[in-house]
Order: C-alpha cells, then structure tokens, then sequence
C-alpha cells in the first residue's frame, strides 16, 4: 500500500495497494513531498489572519507523527520562515492597513503540554505568560526564545522532537519515564480526537477537560471559532499504519463545522456598522462646533445686553439730577413770575399814586403857586395840604362836555343818559356817553384854577387825598378790587382818579378811551413764558418739556 500523492487533486489523497485505490480521504489541500514551499502552504492560512483581527478565535494546529515536520511547518527555519511567522507578518500588513480605523494590542503566550502538564515557556519579568509585541522582529524574538525553553528530550526515533508529537510506543522502544511521557502523550491526542468527534457529531457534550491540552483549546476548538489542522504524515511505507491513523484523525476534523460563513457575514455587518458609528461620530462632532458656535454667539448676546443695561441705568441715574433740578427750576420760576408780577403792579401803584398826587397838588394849588409846587420850605403844596389816605376817593363826579383833558388818566367811569334818566339817583350824575372811544389826549399845562372850588361849580375838588391803595390801576382787578366798592347804601361809588382839570369832549373822550383800551389789552394782556435753564437744555437734546407758561391776564372788564 501506498499513498498516491501524483493523482491528489483537490484535496483528494488515494491509498493504493497493488496499484489500485483502496480508499480516498478528502481534504480542502493535499501538499505531497516536497513539492510546496512555506509560502504556498500559508496561502490557506492567510483568511485566518484577518479573522482574529476581525475579533474571532482561531485555532492553527499541526498533528502528525514524529519527524513528519510539524515544527518546520509551524515554525519554519531562518531562511524558510513557518506559518507563524508569516501569519504574524499577515496581521502586521492588515492593522497597518486598519490604522486609522482601530488599535490593536498583539500580544503572544508560547506553552507546552507535556506530561500532561501546561507549562509557560516566555518568562516576561517574573511572570510567565504573555509578551506584547509591536513588529515581525519582536515576535522572533519570542519565538527563539520560547524555542529554547522547550522540554526536549532524545529519543531513539528523534533525539530533538518535541514531546507534543505522536509516538507509536512499540516501534520506539521506550522504557520507564520515557514510556509514561508516551502514554501521556497518546492521551492527549486521544482526548483532542473525542472533543473533535464530539464537535462533529454535534453533541450536547465536549470533554473539553478531558485533558489538559483539549482543555487549553476549549475556546479555539469551540462555536464560532476558525480552526485550521495541518495533519503531518510520513510517506514511507513502513509508516503506513501510522499515516493512515492520522488521515482517519484528520477526516474526522474536517467534518466539524463552526460556522464560519455566518461569521465572516458578521464580520462584513460590523465593519458597515462600524462604518455607520463613524460617520455618527463625525456627524456629532460637526453638530458639537455648531453648538460651541451658538453657545458663542448667544454669550455675545448676553454681553450686549447686559452692557446696554448698564449704560441704561447710568443714563437713568444721569435723568434723575437734571430732573430733581428741574423741580427745583420750576419752583424758582414760579417764585421768580410771581414776585415779577408783584413788583411790575406794585411800580405801577406806585407810579399810579406819583401821578395821583401830583394832579391833586396841580389842581389844588392857584397857578402862580407852581413855582413852589415841589419846596416844601417855601409853602409846597404838601405842606399845606392835608393827606386823608382813610377817605376814599369817591363821590360824584361831573364831567363836561367840551372841556379838554390834560392827564393820562385813563380811569373813567362813564354814565349812561338813559340810565340817568330811569334812576333818579343818577340825576345828579354826569351825563356821558358809554362809549367813550378813543379819547383825544393831549399833553398840557393841566388848567389849575385859582381858587377852590367855589368860583367854579364845574369843578368839584376832591375831598380829600385818597389813601395809596385807592390809586392802585383799575386794569387790575385782583389788586384794585377797591374800585367798584359799594357803600353801605348799596350805591355805587365810583373811585375815580381824575382831576377837576380833566375835560372831556364826548367825541374825543370817545375816540381816546377806545384807543387806549386796544392798546392796554395789548401791552397789559401779554402772555409770559419763562424757560428754565434745564427746558433748555433738554430741548438741546431733543427732548420736548412742557413750557412753563404763566398767563398773565391784566384787562378792563368794565365800560369803556
Ligand atoms: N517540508 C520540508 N522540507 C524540508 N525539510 C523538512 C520538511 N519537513 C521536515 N523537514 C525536516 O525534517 C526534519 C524533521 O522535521 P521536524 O522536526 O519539523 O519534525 P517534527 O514533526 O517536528 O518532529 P518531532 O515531532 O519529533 O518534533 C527536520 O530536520 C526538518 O528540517
């Protein structure tokens, strides 16, 4: 019998005898003797390489009798580097390639079960375990060193092979210690070919535990795991036994199925899904400086308006001086009118009282006595006369017709005829015309008689010199409300303020009191306005404040 390695194609491997097939084991490669290179054998393992960095296990074994090359094809010589090496050198070239997508962290366990005992040949520190490794020269590095801490011992067959390889006891020749080691060995193997037979089958039970090597590939043997098994057999003929054990081992593995389709479908869905977290990432990231933008503008905001707040308060703490000023101002004003007003009617009565007097001296006094009008050393006329400022200045007044007037009196009280008529006690009154109207005034020697009263009837003298207060002008009624008084009689007494020299044409008195009624209501009806300093300066600044008006309202309200 023989193994028809020309005829393996696609993974068919034909045992002949007598030179016909006797059976066929199927397998996904068959590499006969020496006729793959390292590299051509890694081509199948290279998928696995990507699996691991896409997060799953994987499991790559070799399985074989001794000296069948299970070490030079995992590990490889210097010149022809092993799967290993090269698997290694794989995941290196695809996280380059993921660089920018994720970080890995490699790191490598060598172990040895021997003896049925796990023992851990990298001593990193004073741990045993793992070394983290960066580049293909590191994991060299680990691997020479995990190579020389290998339990190997000499044996007849192969004084260098490692104790993880099959061994028929028989053929050996082992004794003692050696024997026992072999025993334990083919239990491994053996407990390896039941948890592969039971992941075949698919039972409900692994004995995983059986041994501690199927224990150490739990995780890499099981669901959702990539297992690859290199099986190493020996073409010699004497050999045939041994080689058909293991192709019969290795057909049994091959029938197990992980799921790897499913998984690799997986792989396709996370790296989209990962795809989609990305752009979910850069799409938060964009909306993050959109908001950092808002947040900036809406502080900017913030800050004006609070600045506006501000210059608001300090105008408003700037309004209230001028406006508590302006009260002030304004009471000022008020005061600074009213005492206007008083002064302005206190000249004018005491100018009225001025005139008064000095008619009364002129119309007193003989016209040769002028000269001494104003000496009163020399027989003034005050020193003669006797002031009675208790007694009005009253009683009946007679006015002629005809008779020219000579003073700028213009407080005339005139007498209706037919009111004299249908009231007899205005019989004795003077006939006047209502109407005065615009009285002819001419500025003259006032024509003083010589004597008292007594030569002329026309002339009544007064009685007497009217207090002060009597004088005041009849175009201000508040301050002249003497005028118009009634007697106890219920008579009406007219305050008159003219002279016996004054006379009085009907039609010039006409004429001259209409005129001199227009123009008082002109000068003494005036309106006066008083602006403070604090109207004018907010009219400066646009600013429309009411007008601080005071009317003054000065007008004849009797018969003229
Ligand atoms: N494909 C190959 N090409 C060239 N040399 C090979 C090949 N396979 C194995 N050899 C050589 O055969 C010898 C034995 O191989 P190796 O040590 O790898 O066998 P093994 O299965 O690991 O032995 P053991 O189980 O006893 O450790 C080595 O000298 C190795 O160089």
């Amino acid at each position: 019998m023989a193994l028809d390695f020309e005829s393996a194609k696609d993974g068919d491997l034909t045992v002949m005898s007598n030179g016909s097939p006797k059976r066929t084991f199927k397998f996904d490669v068959v590499f006969g003797p020496r006729q793959a290179k390292q590299g051509d054998i890694f081509e199948d393992a290279a998928p696995f390489a990507t699996s691991v960095l896409d997060g799953f296990n994987v499991c790559i074994f070799a399985y074989g009798q001794t000296r069948t090359g299970k070490t030079f094809t995992m590990e490889g010589t210097e010149e022809a580097r092993g799967v290993n090496l090269i698997y290694f050198k794989k995941m290196f070239d695809i996280i380059k390639e993921r660089q920018k997508l994720y970080c890995y962290d490699i790191s490598v366990s060598v172990l040895e079960a021997y003896n049925e005992q796990i023992t851990y040949l990298l001593v990193v520190g004073n741990h045993p375990g793992t070394a983290h490794v960066n580049n293909m020269t590191e994991v060299w590095e680990v691997l020479q060193t995990s190579s020389n801490a290998r339990a190997v011992s000499s044996t007849n067959s192969n004084e260098h092979s490692s104790r993880s390889h099959c061994e028929r006891v028989a053929k050996t020749e082992v004794h003692g210690n050696r024997l026992k080691e072999t025993q334990n060995i083919n239990r491994s193997l053996s407990a390896l070919g039941d948890v592969i037979s039971a992941l075949a089958t698919k039972s409900s039970h692994i004995p995983f535990r059986n041994s501690n090597l199927t224990h150490l590939l739990q995780h890499s043997l099981g669901a959702h795991s990539n297992a690859l098994m290199f099986v190493q057999i020996n073409s010699n003929e004497n050999y045939l036994s041994e080689t058909i054990f293991s192709l019969n081992f290795a057909s049994r593995v091959r029938g197990i199925e992980l799921g790897s389709t499913r998984k690799q479908l997986d792989t396709i869905e996370l790296l989209r899904h990962k795809q989609m977290l990305e752009k979910v990432k850069q799409e938060v990231k964009l909306k993050d400086l959109q908001m950092k933008k808002l947040e900036e503008t809406i502080h900017g905001l913030e800050s004006k308006m609070k600045e506006r707040d501000n210059k608001n308060k300090n105008l408003q703490e700037k309004v209230k001086e001028p406006e508590s000023q302006l009260l002030v101002e304004r009471k000022l004003a008020r005061q600074h009118v009213d005492s206007k007003i008083v002064e302005q009617h206190q000249m004018k009565h005491q100018e009225k009282q001025n005139n008064t007097l000095l008619r009364l001296a002129l119309a007193s006094r003989p016209l040769g006595s002028l000269k001494n009008f104003n000496d009163p050393v020399n027989g003034g006329w005050f020193k003669d006369q006797q002031i009675n400022s208790a007694k009005p200045l009253t009683k009946k007044i007679i006015l002629k017709p005809c008779i020219p007037i000579s003073t700028m009196e213009t407080s005339i009280k005139c007498i209706d005829h037919a009111e004299k008529e249908n009231n007899g006690d205005m019989a004795d009154k003077a006939l006047l015309p209502k109407r005065l109207g615009r009285p002819s005034i001419c500025m003259m020697t006032p024509h003083v008689p010589s004597a008292v009263a007594s030569r002329r009837n026309s002339l009544i003298r007064l009685p007497s010199i009217p207090s002060l207060t009597q004088f005041q002008s009849p175009l201000l009624p508040k301050l002249t409300n003497q005028f118009d008084q009634k007697d106890a009689n219920g008579e009406s007494e007219t305050n008159c303020v003219l002279a016996q020299t004054h006379f009085l044409c009907p039609k010039e008195v006409r004429s001259g009191a209409k005129r001199i009624g227009s123009i008082l209501r002109r000068s003494l009806h005036k309106k006066i306005q008083v602006k403070s300093p604090f109207q004018q300066h907010m009219r400066k600044v646009g600013v429309n404040v009411g007008m601080e008006k005071v009317r003054v309202s000065i007008g004849s309200r009797g018969d003229w």
